[in-house]
């Protein structure tokens, strides 16, 4: 199953760099923590590393310095993450050597199609203006995760072998509705593989894993510390292996728990299996809370799909999510993308240089730090798109968060299907096919298995990522900022529902005055419908019945009589 597995020889297996956790107990809590840097040579500082003085040098240069000459291994690399890490490393590390990256072929497209296409892409505008050569530094590796090996070529394998610095492991499935086989085959066995090549790798000084903060969601304080998995990811794997899809399937709620979906259940087994081998590689295990648009770089805003909270943003900036379940005062531990990309790349500089005797784990939040609540971000995404509004948006922007089960359902019956229902009569009568409703099926689904997440809070602690701010010099903390205590949250929302305009929906800026205008003509169409109905419901409901006309004119001549009198009163003062 594990073909580099076999290509290890028991005695390298054994060799420990220490006398902490090891392989074997796996499932035991570690404090990781904060420690005093070591030089503690390990197995790959033995196997082929530079010389200790080498090393000396090293952890005094800068992190750009640090990655000069160095053979680089990504995965994931063109994912949402992946591309900005790749993009970092090319214009801030200039004199890295080589760029190898795990690319599948996909959707039609070969692997090298898919790689072309991901160079011309706006993200890397900066990188090919200051050097219009930087894709001979992308050496694309034919990969399947899934599959035994990675799929990766023989030829591959030893080239990757004998010259690999550095692997950032950031390949993973993050849909939330994936079934359990597929999640732990890409998230954990995916992992186990490449950790096995990683063991080859002669060269290799560290290894960083993307993980995520929710990886123990079920706890309320998340400490910088690899918990007990909730199974032995070897157990699993074997139980996986006979069982039926459709057992695996009803068995899933029970074995995930309390957590509330494959991917972060999936994700903590991984993080298991990465510490299994912490005592024969430098690793250093990443844990970002939601990603979102970058903050600065290459430039505000840059995002370029419909994950975690990007999807509800443009919902609501279409006008057709109007009412979501959250907790106003929860925090919404967002963390700007290349913020997450320039920890990892310090990580790895660290990792590498400083060679902690245990891997050690960054939690990669802001809610300890710079706390920002889901109520306030409700308030700047619509008062983004209320100023930059969506180009044909469905409804005016108002969307509203609230915690309360039933008011929640109230307003999806009444400004979701209502709207869909009407709407989709509309399509219907004039000929076309009718789509509104299953958009609101599938932004209730979407948001559905979101809301775990919007309804409460979590303490992570992040002493690790603020001690590794303090071991950067000057020049570093400038070039591969991880300050959240700078983020401005109103300029960054701001910027993300604008990257989310340009970006996702490729909308043009100069279209706004037309997007306003569409606006204006939704609102006019909802007053002539607030109109027509109030007059239906008189016709109907009150106009009949010589009550509801009582109630009607006793109501009317109370307002009356308040206005009568509050005019008097204001005579009087004046
Ligand atoms: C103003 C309000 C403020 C309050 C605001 C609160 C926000 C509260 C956020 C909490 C956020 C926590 C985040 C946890 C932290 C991580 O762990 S981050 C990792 C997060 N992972 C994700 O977000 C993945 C979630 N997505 C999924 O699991 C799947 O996409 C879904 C939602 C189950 C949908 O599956 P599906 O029906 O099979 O659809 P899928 O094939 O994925 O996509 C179909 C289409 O819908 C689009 N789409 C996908 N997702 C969405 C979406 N959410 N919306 C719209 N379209 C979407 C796709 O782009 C695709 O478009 P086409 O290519 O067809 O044109
Ligand atoms: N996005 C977020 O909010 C958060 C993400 N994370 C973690 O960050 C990492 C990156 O996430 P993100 O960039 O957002 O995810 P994306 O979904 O954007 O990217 C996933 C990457 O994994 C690759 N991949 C998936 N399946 C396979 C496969 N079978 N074989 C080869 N490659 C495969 C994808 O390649 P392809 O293009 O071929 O599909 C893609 O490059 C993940 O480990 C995730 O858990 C952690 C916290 C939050």
């Amino acid at each position: 199953m594990f073909p580099f597995e076999k290509q290890l020889t028991p005695g390298r297996l054994q060799i420990g760099r220490r006398g902490g956790l090891s392989s074997e107990d796996p499932g035991q809590t570690c404090k990781l923590g904060l420690r005093i840097p070591t030089h503690d040579h390990g197995v790959f500082g033995r196997l082929g590393q530079g010389r200790q003085s080498d090393r000396q040098t090293d952890s005094m240069a800068s992190i750009a310095d640090y990655y000069e000459g160095k053979n680089v291994l990504i995965t994931g690399a063109t994912g949402f993450m992946g591309k900005v890490l790749v993009e970092k490393l090319l214009r801030s590390c200039p004199g890295v050597r080589a760029l190898y990256i795990l690319v599948r072929p996909k959707a039609g497209q070969t692997m090298q199609e898919r790689v072309s296409n991901m160079m011309k892409c706006k993200l890397f505008d900066r990188v090919r203006e200051d050097d219009p050569d930087f894709h001979k530094k992308i050496v694309a590796i034919s990969s399947e995760l899934m599959q035994p090996g990675l799929a990766i070529s023989p030829e591959d394998v030893e080239k990757l072998c004998s010259c690999i610095n550095i692997v950032f492991h950031c390949a993973a499935t993050i849909r939330f509705d994936e079934p359990l086989k597929h999640a732990v085959q890409l998230n954990v066995m995916a992992t186990q593989q490449l950790l096995s090549l990683a063991q080859r790798m002669q060269q290799l000084e560290a290894f960083i894993h993307v993980s995520t903060a929710y990886a123990n969601c079920n706890r309320h304080h998340i400490d910088e510390v690899i918990y007990p998995p909730p199974v032995q990811p070897k157990k699993l794997i074997d139980s996986l292996e006979w069982m039926d899809d459709s057992i695996v399937r009803d068995i899933t709620p029970r074995l995930i728990g309390d957590r509330p979906n494959t991917y972060t259940y999936t994700k903590a087994l991984a993080e298991c299996v990465v510490q299994q081998e912490s005592s024969r590689l430098n690793i250093g295990i990443i844990r970002p809370s939601i990603v979102g648009a970058s903050w600065q770089e290459p430039f505000p805003g840059w995002i370029d799909n419909f994950n975690g909270p990007s999807g509800v943003f443009i919902a609501a900036g279409k006008g057709i999510l109007r009412t979501m379940r959250a907790n106003n005062d929860a925090v919404a531990d967002l963390i700007p993308v290349d913020t997450v990309v320039n920890l990892t790349l310090a990580v790895g500089w660290y990792t590498a240089v400083h060679r902690p005797k245990s891997a050690m784990v960054y939690n990669c939040t802001t809610g300890g730090i710079n706390p920002f609540h889901w109520g306030e971000i409700e308030h700047h995404v619509m008062s983004t798109f209320k100023r930059n509004p969506l180009e044909q948006a469905f409804r005016r922007p108002n969307a509203n968060i609230t915690s309360n089960y039933l008011i929640n359902q109230y307003w999806i019956l009444v400004s979701h299907k209502f709207p869909a229902l009407l709407y989709d009569l509309y399509l219907r009568l004039s000929g076309q096919k009718p789509q509104m409703m299953r958009i609101f099926n599938r932004l209730h689904k979407a948001i559905g298995l979101l809301e775990y997440f919007s309804n409460q809070d979590w303490e992570w602690n992040s002493e690790n990522m603020s001690m590794l701010l303090s071991q950067l010099t000057p020049e570093d903390k400038k070039t591969f900022n991880f300050d959240v205590r700078q983020l401005n949250w109103p300029e960054y929302i701001e910027n993300y529902c604008i990257g989310t305009k340009k970006y996702v929906l490729n909308e043009d800026m100069s279209d706004i005055p037309a997007a306003r205008q569409h606006l204006r003509k939704l609102r006019n169409i909802r007053y002539t419908f607030n109109t027509l109905l109030l007059v239906f419901v008189w016709r109907v409901f009150i106009a009949r019945s010589q009550m509801a006309r009582n109630i009607w004119s006793f109501v009317v001549n109370l307002c009356f009589k308040f206005l009568s009198y509050f005019r008097a009163s204001s005579t009087l003062t004046a």
